[in-house]
C-alpha cells in the first residue's frame, strides 16, 4: 500500500523503514531539513541498532522516500500515520501542538479519501479532536477516517520490536478501517487487538504505567533487600518464575527514566485528576522513581561523608543501554543533584556524548574514555548497564581512581571480579547484614 509516516524520530522512521521492508511504497515527511537530508543520503540521525542497514536496503529497493513537502507527501497516501512528538507540556499534560499543526495540514491539503492513523502517545480522547481540527479544515469534499495505532517498541530494539511486537492494537469505530491497517502488518504474523479509538489510546498510557509500576515496586523491595539481609536478583527470579507475575521489567536499580514513562506516567495522572480520580498508586509510583534516582548519592555520602570537593564520575548517561535518547535520563537529576552538593561531576558514555552535552549542565565534565573520568574519582556511579561496563577490561580501569570505590545503580558489575582487584562495591538491593537483621527480629518475638 501506499504510506506516509508524519515525524521521522525514533518512532516513526521505525515504522516507516519496517513498513517499507514489508513492502509497502512509504513516504517521510518531517519539518527537520536537516534530518530529512540526512536520511536521503541514508544516514540515521541517531543511534538504534540494525536501522541504518534496513534504511539502505529500503532506500536502494526505492521503497522509501524523504520530504519536508507535506503536500508532496500526503498527495498518493492511502493511509497517513502520525508519530509527531508529544512531550510533556507545562501543565504535565502531553503538549499536542505538532498533532494538531500536521491535522490542520492534512484538512487544508489531502484531497483524496484517506485513513488518518495516531501512532504518537496521545490523551484519550485526542483522536477525536483531531479528527473535528481536520474537518474544519477540509477544502475537498473527502471522507477522511481516523484511527489510532499506539506504539509500543522500546529505543535499541527498536527494529526488533516492531517484527516481534506482543500485539498491535488497532483502536477504530469502523470495521472496514479496522480491517485496512490489519491488513498493513499482516505479514508481520502478530496478534490484532481491535478496539474503540478511547479503549486503544488507553491501553498505551495503561501499560507503560504498568511496567513503570513493577519497577518502582521491585526498587522497594530491593531497598527492603538491602535492610533485611535478602537478595534482589534471587528474589525477582523467584517472583518472576510465577508465570501470573513474569521475571519481565524486574531489574532494580535507579529508577526508570526516557522519553516515555516519566511522560506518560504523569500524563495519566493529569488524565485522572482531570477526571475527578485520584490515582494514588501512581502517585507513589512516580514519587518512589524520584527518590530512588537519588539512591546512589545517599549510599555515598553515607560512605564517603561530604560529597562537597570530591570527584564523581558518572559512566553511563544515557537511560538505557543502546541509545542515545538522554530524555528523562537519570543521570540529569543525578548530575544536578551532585552539583548542588558542591561535588566535581565528570561523565563518559560510549555512544551519547553528543546529546549529553545538550541535555546536561556546563559544569559537568565530559570525557571521551571511562579512565580518563575515573582518574582520581572518589566515587564512580555506574548509570547505565552498557555492556562495555561488564567487560572484563573494565573492572582494572577503576583502579585509577583515588580509592576505588564503585556504587553500582544497575547491578551489572561482577561483585567477586572486583573483590579480587581489591574493588569496594556497593550495589543495589543486595543486603550484607544478615546476622544484625535476624537477630533483631528474633529478639523482638521473644520480647512480645
Ligand atoms: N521514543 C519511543 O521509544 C516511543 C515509543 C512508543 C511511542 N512513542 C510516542 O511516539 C511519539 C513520537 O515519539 P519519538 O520519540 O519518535 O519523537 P521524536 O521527538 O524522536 O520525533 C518526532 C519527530 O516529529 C517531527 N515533527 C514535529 N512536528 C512535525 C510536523 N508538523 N510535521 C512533520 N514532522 C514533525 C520532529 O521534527 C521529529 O523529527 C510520541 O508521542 C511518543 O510518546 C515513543
Ligand atoms: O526492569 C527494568 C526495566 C527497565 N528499567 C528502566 O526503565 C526505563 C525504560 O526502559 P525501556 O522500557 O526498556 O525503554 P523505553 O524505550 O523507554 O520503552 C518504554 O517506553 C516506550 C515508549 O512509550 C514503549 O513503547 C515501550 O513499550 C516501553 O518499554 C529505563 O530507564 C530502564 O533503565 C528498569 O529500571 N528496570
Amino acid at each position: 500500500m501506499k504510506l506516509t509516516i508524519v515525524g521521522t524520530g525514533y518512532v516513526g522512521l521505525v515504522t516507516g523503514v519496517c513498513l517499507a521492508s514489508i513492502g509497502h511504497s512509504v513516504m517521510c515527511v518531517d519539518v527537520d531539513q536537516e534530518k530529512i537530508s540526512q536520511l536521503q543520503a541514508g544516514r540515521v540521525p541517531f543511534f538504534e541498532p540494525g536501522l541504518e542497514e534496513l534504511l539502505a536496503q529500503q532506500i536502494r529497493e526505492d521503497r522509501l522516500a524523504f520530504t519536508v513537502d507535506h503536500e508532496v507527501a500526503f498527495a498518493q497516501a492511502e493511509v497517513i500515520f502520525i508519530a509527531v512528538g508529544t512531550p510533556q507540556g507545562i501543565d504535565g499534560l502531553p503538549d499536542l501542538r505538532a498533532l494538531i499543526e500536521v491535522a490542520r495540514s492534512i484538512g487544508r491539503t489531502v484531497d483524496h479519501d484517506v485513513i488518518v492513523v495516531i501512532k504518537s502517545t496521545v490523551p484519550v480522547g485526542t483522536n477525536h479532536f483531531l479528527s473535528q481540527i481536520i474537518a474544519e479544515q477540509l477544502l475537498h469534499p473527502v471522507s477522511i477516517q481516523l484511527a489510532s495505532n499506539p506504539e509500543f517498541l522500546r529505543e535499541g530494539s527498536a527494529v526488533y520490536d516492531t517484527f516481534h511486537g506482543d500485539r498491535i492494537v488497532i483502536g477504530a469505530e469502523d470495521e472496514a478501517v479496522a480491517h485496512t491497517l490489519a491488513t498493513i502488518y499482516q505479514s508481520m504474523h502478530i496478534p490484532i487487538l481491535h478496539t474503540d479509538i478511547r479503549s486503544a489510546e488507553m491501553i498505551k498510557y495503561s501499560s507503560n504505567a504498568f511496567l513503570a509500576t513493577k519497577i518502582s515496586f521491585i526498587n522497594e523491595i530491593a531497598n527492603l533487600c538491602e535492610r533485611l539481609g535478602a537478595t534482589i536478583e534471587d528474589v525477582a527470579r523467584g517472583m518472576g518464575m510465577d508465570q501470573r507475575i513474569g521475571e519481565k521489567f524486574l531489574r532494580a536499580g535507579i529508577g526508570y527514566g526516557g522519553s516515555c514513562f516519566p511522560k506518560d506516567v504523569k500524563a495519566l495522572l493529569g488524565m485522572a485528576d482531570l477526571s475527578g480520580y485520584p490515582f494514588q498508586i501512581l502517585q507513589a509510583v512516580e514519587r518512589v522513581n524520584r527518590k530512588q534516582q537519588m539512591l546512589l548519592i545517599e549510599k555515598a555520602t553515607k560512605r564517603l561523608g561530604k560529597l562537597r570537593g570530591k570527584r564523581v564520575a558518572l559512566l553511563g548517561l544515557a537511560f538505557k543501554p543502546d541509545t542515545d535518547d538522554m530524555r528523562e535520563a537519570p543521570s540529569l537529576a543525578i548530575a544536578g543533584a551532585l552539583l548542588e552538593l558542591g561535588a566535581q561531576v565528570v561523565g563518559y558514555d560510549p555512544v551519547s556524548m553528543g546529546n549529553a552535552r545538550y541535555f546536561l549542565p556546563s559544569q559537568v565534565e565530559l570525557l571521551t574514555r571511562p579512565e580518563q573520568a575515573l582518574e582520581g574519582a572518589d566515587a564512580a556511579f555506574i548509570l547505565t548497564e552498557w555492556e562495555e561496563f561488564t567487560l572484563p577490561t573494565f573492572a582494572p580501569l577503576l583502579l585509577q581512581m583515588k580509592i576505588p570505590v564503585v556504587f553500582d545503580g544497575r547491578n551489572c558489575l561482577d561483585a567477586s571480579a572486583l573483590s579480587e582487584l581489591g574493588i569496594e562495591y556497593h550495589p543495589i538491593g543486595r543486603g550484607m547484614d544478615r546476622e544484625m537483621v535476624t537477630t533483631s527480629f528474633q529478639e523482638k518475638g521473644r520480647e512480645r
